[in-house]
């Protein structure tokens, strides 16, 4: 919890510890861009690096209908699309050996259901979306899915995460289609690690493709890193040296427990100490703003040329500036990652409802929204999905 945290402000976009329930102050009906203010304030918890200490006036996204407005007054306008639940990796932290029982092709959304739905979202405020999965790239349409999103009057960014496996040859088509933000999953520097996590061969390739991803001018190209004890956590400077002479922005993830993976939590390495080895070892790292819905929060050191940053949802989580929605690849919608109530909109969709309709079934989920996760031992508890489904 932040103590001092100055009662005119919304709720400090430094930290994530704010009690969620402190949002929602905002009028919906009010025409002028509403700002929030932090006073600057310092932080009691025990992970004292989370606050910033400079005050900061942050634009916040106007909604332009209710429908994304949750009862906690966040404001939804970030959605992840996961494209299929196939994936030619079998990450460890992410899925069973034995791979996970997929949705029949008949059953999943089509194209043309998801640029339907897309276009929902959108004309109601939906200014991000993210293509995610089970591995996007493997989807023989996603370029003419890009194509179609970047048609999406309001539309601003069309990003994608990708394990990079065949990524290289196929970026500079999907560049052309639309596709302005990459982030890629690499969680290792060894190849025989690599195989080991992901239990199938391909570092070179996601190496090639993070280095085809920086010539096409995508900037930062974020890596993303799921950092797991005993496993790769001997490589966390290794991965900060890169970014001495990339611009990339490396993002240290705390591994989550999801169905069928093998998560403990003997395996999560916290975010603080992770950012204490950075510390021993780099001098000049520095926390950056932040932008109120990040996942991330971010450092830069001194003389490098790439960013990194610590993605800390499960010892501090960030669910009180959260903005995003998930829609699976057969069609369920899920307001969040942790929570495991789904509604159908392919259901509906294949009974003919029209568009005002299923706006009345997202709007209802949106508001039906929790201020936050559960927490980890209960996440751990719970049943949800395995990620693959779910997409991150
Ligand atoms: N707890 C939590 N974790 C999330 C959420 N969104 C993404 N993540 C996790 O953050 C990690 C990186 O996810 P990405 O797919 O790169 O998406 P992102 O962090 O939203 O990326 P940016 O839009 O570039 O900030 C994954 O482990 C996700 O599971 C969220 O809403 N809640
Ligand atoms: C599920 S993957 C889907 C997209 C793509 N296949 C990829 O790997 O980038 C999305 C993100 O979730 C992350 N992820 C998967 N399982 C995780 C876990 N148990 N804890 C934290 N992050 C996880 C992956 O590292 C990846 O960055
Ligand atoms: S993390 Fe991505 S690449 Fe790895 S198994 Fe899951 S979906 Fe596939
Ligand atoms: S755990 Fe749920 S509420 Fe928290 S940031 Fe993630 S999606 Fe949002």
């Amino acid at each position: 919890r932040c103590l001092l945290l100055d009662p005119r402000s919304i709720y400090s976009p430094f930290c994530s510890i704010v009690d969620p329930m402190r949002v929602g102050l905002r009028s919906l009906t009010s025409n002028s861009a509403p700002t929030r203010v932090n006073y600057g304030h310092r932080c009691s918890n025990a992970y004292s690096t989370c606050c910033a200490t400079k005050p900061e006036v942050q634009p916040v996204e106007t909604p332009s209908s209710d429908m994304l407005v949750d009862s906690f007054g966040r404001f939804h306008n970030y959605l992840r699309i996961s494209l299929t639940e196939r994936c030619n990796l079998r990450c460890q932290y992410c899925m069973p050996a034995e791979g996970v029982e997929l949705t029949p092709k008949a059953e999943l959304l089509s194209h043309d259901e998801i640029i339907r739905i897309a276009n929902l979202f959108v004309t109601s405020g939906v200014d991000k979306i993210r293509l995610t999965g089970g591995e996007p790239t493997v989807r023989k349409d996603l370029e003419d899915i890009c194509l179609h999103l970047s048609g999406l009057k309001g539309l601003k960014t069309i990003a994608m995460t990708t394990n990079g496996i065949v990524l290289s040859k196929k970026l500079p088509r999907l560049k052309e289609c639309g596709l302005s933000a990459l982030n890629i999953s690499l969680d290792t520097l060894i190849p025989a690690k690599f195989e080991f996590m992901t239990r199938r061969k391909g570092h070179s390739k996601v190496m090639e493709s993070i280095d085809t991803a920086i010539q096409l001018g995508y900037d930062p190209v974020k890596i993303n890193c799921v950092i797991m004890r005993g496993m790769n956590d001997d490589e966390i400077c290794d991965f900060v040296e890169l970014t001495r002479h990339k611009p990339i922005n490396v993002r240290f993830i705390e591994f989550m427990p999801f169905d069928g993976n093998v998560w403990n939590v003997k395996k999560l390495v916290p975010y603080a100490e992770i950012l204490d080895k950075v510390r021993q070892h780099f001098k000049g790292v520095e926390r950056l703003q932040d932008h109120p819905s990040d996942t991330a929060k971010n450092f830069k050191i001194d003389g490098h040329v790439g960013t990194i940053s610590f993605i800390t949802s499960m010892t501090e989580h960030f669910c009180a500036g959260c903005n995003r929605l998930r829609l699976l690849a057969d069609g369920n919608f899920k307001v969040c990652l942790f929570g495991p109530s789904e509604v159908s909109l392919r259901e509906p969709i294949h009974s003919g409802l029209d568009d005002a309709g299923l706006k009345e079934i997202i709007s209802a989920a949106v508001k039906r929204k929790k201020a936050k996760h559960a927490g980890m031992f209960d996440i751990a508890k719970t049943a949800n999905r395995p990620m693959i489904h779910i997409g991150g």
